[in-house]
């Protein structure tokens, strides 16, 4: 836990009678920090977000915004959240909407009606948002959500429903407001989608914080298996396989796996086998492999 966190949650705990939501968890966030709320459907993510937002009170731990209690006027005034499913009402136009909300933020308009721009939606301004497509509602929750320069953003499923062009998008805003100093914590449960946009990643599951750290550090830390696919010449993936073991795929190549300190002398025995190989392919763990790993997913998917 750092001095300079925007947010820290120090062994936090919320119930719901008898269910145990969030169950002693710690997690900082700095600023121009991104880091990932992983978990699956009921781990804990939106209870934690409705904490901070200062929605829900702890049952023990302990929560600070910018240094403040969640929902006190400084809490209030650092944060910003994008819901899953945002909603407006149909008949504002997209700059009167953002306008709307710079006014209770207590954020002059003309400061806000840029980020239409920023969000690519700055030629719909003055269309009714009835008439928005998905997308384009949700990059005007985007908008909405950067009024002011929120120190913590709190972004929930944000890209759920957006095409691949639009969720591209989406994170290059992101990273800008990062890079401009702005910490973002968010959920999703599209792990290929996030892999190489954020920093860090903390995993919850049955609300317990199981892992957290970078994707380098957590696959380091786990040891996961690195795997080499090898494509056999015409006519040798038999023997290919008799001689490396591992398992045969598509008809025509061999997949074995290896440790990361072992990989060096993996390809020196491949490149030793000569004629008998076409091709060589490896897989470092991704992100998919680590949140398996760390939420206790089964081969099944059944959660342990
Ligand atoms: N208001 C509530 N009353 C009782 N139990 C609740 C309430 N809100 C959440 N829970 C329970 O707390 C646990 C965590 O739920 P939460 O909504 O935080 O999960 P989540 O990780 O956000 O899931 P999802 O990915 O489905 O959105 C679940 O067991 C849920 O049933």
């Amino acid at each position: 836990m750092t001095d300079a966190a925007i947010l820290s949650v120090e062994n936090l705990t919320i119930r719901f009678g008898a269910v145990t939501a969030v169950d002693g968890v710690s997690l900082s966030v700095a600023p121009g920090e991104r880091v990932a709320l992983l978990g699956h459907n009921g781990a804990g993510k939106s209870t934690l977000f409705k904490t901070v937002l200062g929605f829900l009170k702890p049952a023990g731990g302990h929560l600070t915004i910018a240094g403040a209690t969640p929902g006190s006027d400084v809490a209030r005034r650092a944060v910003s959240y994008l819901p899953e499913q945002v909603v407006f009402p149909k008949a504002l136009t997209g700059a009167e909407v953002l306008t709307h909300f710079a006014r209770l933020k207590g954020v002059a308009p003309k400061a806000a009606l840029p980020l239409l721009e920023t969000v690519g939606i700055a030629d719909a301004a003055k269309r009714a948002v009835g008439t928005y497509s998905k997308g384009m509602r949700q990059r005007l929750g985007l908008a909405q959500a950067l009024i002011g320069t929120p120190r913590l953003l709190l972004l929930d499923e944000p890209t759920s429903g957006l095409d691949p062009v639009s969720r591209r998008e989406f994170y290059a805003v992101l990273e800008a407001s990062a890079r401009a100093g702005t910490a973002v914590l968010l959920s999703s449960h599209s792990l290929s989608e996030i892999e190489n946009r954020i920093d860090r990643i903390a995993i919850l599951a049955k609300g317990r914080l199981r892992a957290e750290g970078s994707l380098a550090d957590l696959s380091r830390r786990a040891g996961l298996p690195i795997r080499i696919r090898v494509e056999a010449a015409e006519g040798r993936v038999e023997a290919l396989h008799a001689r490396l073991g591992g398992e045969r795929v598509n008809g025509r190549s061999v997949v074995v796996t290896c440790r990361a300190d072992e990989k060096v002398g993996a390809l020196a025995r491949l490149a030793e086998l000569g004629p008998d190989v076409a091709d060589i392919d490896i897989a470092l763990p991704d992100l998919d492999d680590v949140y398996r790993h760390y939420s206790g997913v089964t081969a099944q998917g059944a959660i342990q």
